[in-house]
């Protein structure tokens, strides 16, 4: 008999990405109801979970890496599993029109809202490559692609990315992850498992890696409910298990915002 995922006469409020790269780090919590009593999920994009989590509204929720380094001194993290990739990703794309050359600087960048650490990621990329930063404008996902000129570029991630990488008709993209290993040869760790520093000792003994295992032990059940031709993608283009590489690429990236001052 398996233990059960939730501390006995625990409540607990679980911030979930709501994008497909995060089931089956949260399928567990989202099915097995008999092993996750008392675990209420709360379904969300990584900007606002952070919000959420900083303000008491969670007890703890799969975020945005950035804001693991941003916020430090409050909120501790599990680092043996999140949301990784190797290289290309599919999921984390600088866009432009299939018209704009993709290696020119541009006036604007429109960012997709729900994201953090792809937006730290683009700009640190950018200013890498062109030396200073464009006007850079949040916005909706689903109003990015209509915005692109011949000036800007946008920034998609998690579902709307996945559906331009698919099919980006009049569009063509940069994989951000395949950009950052051309720099820096290292994979790329998009999303951690946070929580206050006073709640750690509710997260000890494999809580999230448990239910991982529970996760990818039901690929075929993910994909039955999402499809078949994302196989690849939450299988190969991504990984969950953390390794001591991809702990080596949370450091690097932490220390080149840092540097450039983008934290
Ligand atoms: C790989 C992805 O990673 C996501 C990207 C995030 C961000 O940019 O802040 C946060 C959580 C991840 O689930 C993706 O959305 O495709």
């Amino acid at each position: 008999m398996q233990p059960s995922l939730s501390p006995k006469n625990w409540f607990m409020r679980l911030g979930l990405v709501r994008y497909l790269n995060a089931r089956p780090l949260d399928f567990a919590f989202q099915t097995d109801t008999e092993r996750c009593t008392g675990v209420t999920c709360h379904p969300d994009t990584p900007a606002r979970l952070v919000e959420q989590l900083l303000a008491g509204e969670l007890d703890a929720a799969l975020i945005s890496s950035v804001e693991c380094f941003r916020n430090a001194d409050r909120l501790a993290w599990c680092d043996s599993v999140g949301v990784a990739s190797e290289s290309e990703v599919q999921s984390l794309l600088y866009l432009r029109r299939e018209c704009d050359d993709l290696d020119i600087p541009v006036k604007r960048i429109y960012l997709d809202e729900g994201s953090r650490t792809t937006v730290a990621l683009v700009r640190l990329l950018y200013l890498r490559r062109f030396g200073h930063l464009p006007e850079c404008v949040s916005l909706p996902p689903e109003e990015i692609p209509a915005m692109l000129d011949a000036d800007t570029a946008g920034l998609l991630i998690g579902d709307a990315a996945l559906s331009m990488f698919k099919s980006p008709a009049g569009f063509h993209f940069h994989d951000l992850v395949t950009w950052w290993r051309s720099e820096t040869g290292l994979p790329f760790v998009a999303a951690l498992w946070a929580y206050p520093k006073e709640k750690a000792a509710l997260f000890k003994d494999g809580f999230f890696e448990s239910s991982l295992e529970w996760g990818l032990a039901r690929m075929d059940e993910i994909l039955a409910r999402y499809g078949e031709e994302y196989r690849a993608y939450l299988t190969e283009a991504l990984h969950y298990r953390l390794t001591a590489e991809d702990r080596r690429a949370l450091a690097v990236f932490s220390g080149l915002l840092q540097e450039k001052g983008l934290l």
